[in-house]
């Protein structure tokens, strides 16, 4: 796991070989620790040069290894036994340097970077802190504000910054190993007293008290809820404060606090969940490694609404030619201009030009004629969608790929309206899509494995996460949305109020609670549904006896809410009202207070106090309860697809892992007593009453999330 070299007759070369990323796994750590061993006994070796394996130095600590006993070398004086070393080191950091890794280059008394490298401690991203000196080896390295800075939000930086910083000592376009052992021959009998960092003393800024309460402001607006940052910052003020030696004491204090939280095991849940999410398999056999998808170059987008040009700019920005299809030529110059602002300034942002030559607009079908794939966006209206299908699978040549970014119609209804079924799939975007990472592939029946590899290995490209999916109302994201924002409307009837409820689902970590996103994304868009589905509007059964519908509650505030016009942020008034229309500082209204009264005394409800762990309990457990559904019926694969299309489309905080790792870690027979509990109460509730999945799973024991899919035995895979 670290092989040992002896170049240019006394530099030993020590090579992590850990694939892919040399990860420090404890076969890893003994690797170092007996080469190093080597290296320091051998009276020929003057100098050492570390470097990893297939182009990479190394991805950090082996995060799989968190999960069981710690086994091999510990990291912590493995590193300080190099930096004590009386032969220089040298790190050849090429690829990535990261979390342990970086921490592992630090104890190096000098560091060489290849100009593609980039460098972080990300730890605090997995829940944890870089535990392994790095909090007190960045400080004294590059002064409190900068390593508070990276330390506190993991952010990566590359070899030009990180030799701006003073985090390396050169950057290289060569072979960073050669450049590394000259480098080493030259510190051969130079003194390494200043270049052990942890002698160093910390540059400290007069202001630090000042700094680090701004710093902790900043985290408690941003990563509300979570706890690594927070800790990050008492490190870094150990760093500032105290000796090494006590400081690293705190360093590990903290993390011992953090090591064992569910937020760093939800956080490295994301991690492993997030990777998983792109590998797919179908009932055929047919998966990720194994299909090869098709190279795209053109695109098409049908409908330049809000996610007609978010879809062309994540397009055109990644290098693929985009034709822009409007109806009518004013709204295709709004939709021009619209998209050309978007990716001028998502060009800026990213320090590149951006790439308006890839862009035509056009008011005619006939030019997509040669693209290699289509993503419709026009309206939310099967029988538009049906119609513009019909007409791209005559204009289109045939090995085209038709998508369609519903974001709930069946699919399958659409492929049949075309000559080529097997290329038509669903790539569900969110709004804005140039913004949010999420993108739902929804594969139907009768989409081919090439199909769902192109659009999952497109998402890819275009840089979201891509989720395999299957075909039913609502997909995963919205189907799930359903019974969540119906507990929450069912609490605003027996006595919450909207802002009572979203401050508890904010407070739990959500970006957003029901009722602002609501407004956020416009009422009128589910009154639709609502009409259409006959669940209220003039079509309704006047003996329908009120508070139901098709045989189950049903609660009407949100239609009675639109019926005054308040269709949320984009009219100035919706659950909240906002200072004008298209305003986003939702403040408290007492007219919905009212009418939540009127409505309350009308039918006889008394209010009462709701409690906030009824309402997590409530909308959270109805949330994951349908999550179980959706496992059983075959539209996902494994739960962590669930969990990373929460965290990506709808804000659920990461530090909680998803939905899905909630349930688990609150206890499964806990989610179980509860919705048996809440259903006794509602019957009329469906979707309170627990799925035959969860009560299988605590029958079973309620096994570890990572088992759950060795118990679902789905009829046929929707996938
Ligand atoms: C009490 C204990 C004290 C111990 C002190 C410990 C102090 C140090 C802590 C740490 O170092 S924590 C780890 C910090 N490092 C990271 O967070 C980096 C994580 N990795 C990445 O960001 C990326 O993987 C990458 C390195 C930038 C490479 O990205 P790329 O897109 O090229 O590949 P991926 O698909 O992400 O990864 C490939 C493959 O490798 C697995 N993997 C990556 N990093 C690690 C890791 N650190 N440990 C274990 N496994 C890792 C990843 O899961 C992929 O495998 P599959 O999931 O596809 O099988």
């Amino acid at each position: 796991m670290a092989r040992y070299e002896l170049v240019k007759r006394s530099v030993a070369l020590i090579t992590l070989t850990n694939p892919p990323v040399n990860s420090l796994s404890s076969a890893v750590r003994h690797g170092i620790a007996k080469t190093m061993d080597r290296a320091l006994s051998d009276p020929k070796v003057t100098a050492v040069v570390i470097c990893g394996e297939n182009g990479r130095f190394c991805g950090g600590a082996d995060i799989r290894e968190f999960a069981g006993p710690m086994r091999g070398p510990p990291l912590l004086p493995l590193l300080d036994s190099i930096e004590a070393g009386e032969k220089p080191v040298v790190a050849a950091i090429e690829g990535v340097a990261l979390g342990g890794g970086l921490e592992l280059a630090l104890v190096c008394h000098y560091r060489i970077a290849h100009s593609k490298a980039r460098l972080g401690l990300p730890e605090v991203t997995l829940g944890l802190l870089p535990a392994a000196g790095g909090t007190q080896r960045l400080p004294r390295l590059i002064g409190i504000p900068a390593a508070l800075e990276l330390i506190t939000t993991g952010r990566h930086v590359s070899s030009q910054e990180a030799l701006k910083l003073g985090i390396v000592d050169q950057v290289t376009e060569q072979n960073v190993c050669e450049v590394a052992v000259e480098f080493a021959l030259r510190a051969v009998a130079k003194p390494l007293s200043s270049r052990r960092l942890s002698a160093l003393t910390v540059p400290c800024p007069p202001d630090l008290d000042a700094l680090l309460e701004a710093v902790t402001m900043q985290i408690q607006k941003k990563a509300r809820g979570m706890m690594a940052p927070l800790a990050c910052v008492q490190a870094v003020r150990a760093a500032a404060t105290m000796p090494y030696s006590q400081g690293i004491k705190r360093e590990s204090e903290l993390m011992a606090t953090l090591f064992n939280s569910g937020q760093a095991r939800a956080l490295q849940y994301c991690f492993f969940a997030e990777r998983t999410a792109g590998k797919w398999t179908l009932p055929s056999g047919a998966q990720w490694n194994d299909t090869k998808p098709r190279e795209i170059r053109s695109a098409a987008v049908i409908g330049l609404g809000t996610m007609g040009r978010g879809i062309a700019v994540s397009l055109a920005r990644v290098g693929i030619s985009v034709i822009a299809v409007e109806s009518d030529k004013k709204l295709m110059e709004t939709g021009r201009q619209m998209v050309i602002g978007m990716l001028e300034r998502d060009a800026k942002r990213r320090g590149v030009s951006a790439s308006l030559n890839l862009l035509k607009f056009t008011l005619s079908l006939q030019d997509l004629k040669d693209v290699d794939l289509v993503i419709e966006a026009v309206f939310e209206d099967m029988a538009l969608k049906k119609r513009v299908f019909q007409e791209l699978s005559k204009l289109c040549r045939p090995t085209t790929l038709l998508c369609s970014n519903t974001s709930g119609l069946d699919v399958d209804a659409l492929a049949g309206v075309t000559d080529r079924p097997q290329l038509v799939i669903g790539m569900h975007f969110f709004s804005p899509a140039h913004v949010m990472k999420l993108l739902e592939v929804v594969c139907g029946p009768r989409s081919s494995s090439e199909t769902i590899a192109t659009a999952m290995s497109l998402g890819k490209r275009m840089e979201k996460v891509s989720v395999a999916v299957g075909n039913c109302p609502g997909f995963v994201g919205n189907r799930m949305l359903k019974p969540y924002s119906d507990q929450a409307t069912f609490l605003l009837e027996e006595g919450a109020t909207p802002e009572q409820i979203d401050k508890v689902l904010e407070d739990f970590g959500f970006a957003m609670g029901v009722f602002r996103m609501s407004d956020l994304a416009g009422l009128d868009v589910g009154w639709r549904v609502r009409k259409e589905s006959g669940l209220t509007g003039p079509d309704v059964d006047p003996k329908n006896p009120p508070r139901r519908r098709q045989g189950r509650k049903y609660c009407p505030i949100p239609d009675m809410v639109c019926e005054q016009g308040r269709f949320g942020q984009k009219t100035g008034r919706g659950w909240y009202m906002y200072d004008k229309p298209g305003g986003t500082n939702a403040k408290p209204d007492p007219l919905i207070q009212n009418l939540l009264e009127t409505y309350r005394s009308r039918y006889g409800i008394k209010p009462r106090n709701i409690t906030d762990q009824e309402i997590i309990d409530r909308c959270l457990f109805a949330l994951a309860n349908e999550g179980f559904r959706i496992l059983e019926d075959g539209i996902a694969a494994r739960p962590e697809d669930i969990d990373v299309i929460y965290q990506f489309g709808y804000g659920f905080p990461r530090h909680r892992g998803g939905p899905m790792f909630y349930a688990s870690m609150v206890g499964l027979e806990r989610v179980l007593e509860r919705l048996e509990h809440y259903h006794q109460a509602h019957p009329d509730v469906p979707h309170l009453e627990p799925s035959p999945l969860l009560k299988k799973l605590v029958a079973c024991g309620s096994p570890p999330i990572q088992k759950w899919r060795e118990h679902i035995k789905t009829m046929h895979s929707h996938l």
